[in-house]
């Protein structure tokens, strides 16, 4: 049985004060039903680790280098020496807007295994891709990449986020079906890969405008074990709606 894994991505929203005070009013609402999560900016993130109980606390990003002329980055060590257990890696605005590639998130995956924080490897098609049909091949071509040469063990304690670009902060989500479809896809690609036993315990989360109103439809779905939410993750009385919806 995978437990489902549900993760606020913050992105740029929430100085560390206004992080703790999120947690402290929603920690003690998070149940066993599910794995609930919070990812924040590097700056909140030691602050948001310590006030969190029973939520997990995600950075949004690491460098595959320990250590260097990397101005403005931070190292897998430095997660690790604060307590950060997992960390998000290739989210499409990072592939749009700051380079990030299939290769780099491959050496961040490999990083980041190595010292027990869990990734979670974000994949996902643009609107053109979509129209053009591409859909599928985009997510096979991604997980090749992003997922090369890692062992079979390693992946299948990883988290894959499904997030079609069209979707993220749109409003304009995905039907169940395309994301079961796309899901599914997903887990046939790490069969592939890695084996059917690996893919059968790998957690896939949709991600791309979930709300308390479709989060339950989405979580019905066979392949998705959770979801990655941007906007509605912001707000407190939101967030509990969204631990109250999968309970
Ligand atoms: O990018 C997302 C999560 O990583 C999704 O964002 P929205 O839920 O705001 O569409």
């Amino acid at each position: 049985m995978r437990k489902p894994i549900i993760v606020g991505n913050w992105k740029m929203n929430k100085t560390i004060a206004e992080a703790v005070e999120f947690i402290n009013a929603v920690d003690p609402f998070c149940h066993d039903g599910a794995t609930y999560g919070v990812a924040t900016s590097f700056l909140a993130l030691n602050d948001a680790n310590k006030a969190a109980k029973n939520l997990i606390v995600a950075a949004e990003n690491c460098h595959f280098e320990d250590n260097g002329a990397f101005t403005g980055e931070v190292s897998v060590p430095m997660l690790e020496e604060i307590g950060v257990k997992y960390c998000i890696i290739g989210h499409s605005e990072r592939r749009q807007m700051f380079g990030d590639t299939d290769e780099t998130v491959n050496k961040k995956a490999k990083r980041l295994i190595k010292a027990d924080i869990t990734p979670i490897v974000c994949i996902g098609e643009t609107e053109a891709q979509f129209d053009a049909g591409e859909t599928e091949k985009v997510i096979r071509d991604q997980l090749t990449g992003s997922l090369a040469d890692l062992c079979p063990k390693c992946v299948e304690n990883l988290v894959i986020a499904y997030e079609p670009i069209w979707a993220i902060g749109t409003g304009k989500s995905a039907t169940k079906e395309i994301a079961q479809n796309c899901c599914h896809i997903v887990r046939d690609q790490v069969a592939k890969m890695y084996g059917d036993e690996c893919a059968s315990k790998v957690r896939v989360q949709y991600g791309g405008s979930v709300k308390p109103e479709n989060i339950k439809e989405y979580m019905a779905m066979e392949d998705i074990d959770g979801a990655l939410i941007g906007g509605a993750s912001l707000k407190v009385d939101s967030f509990k709606e969204l631990i109250e919806k999968t309970r």
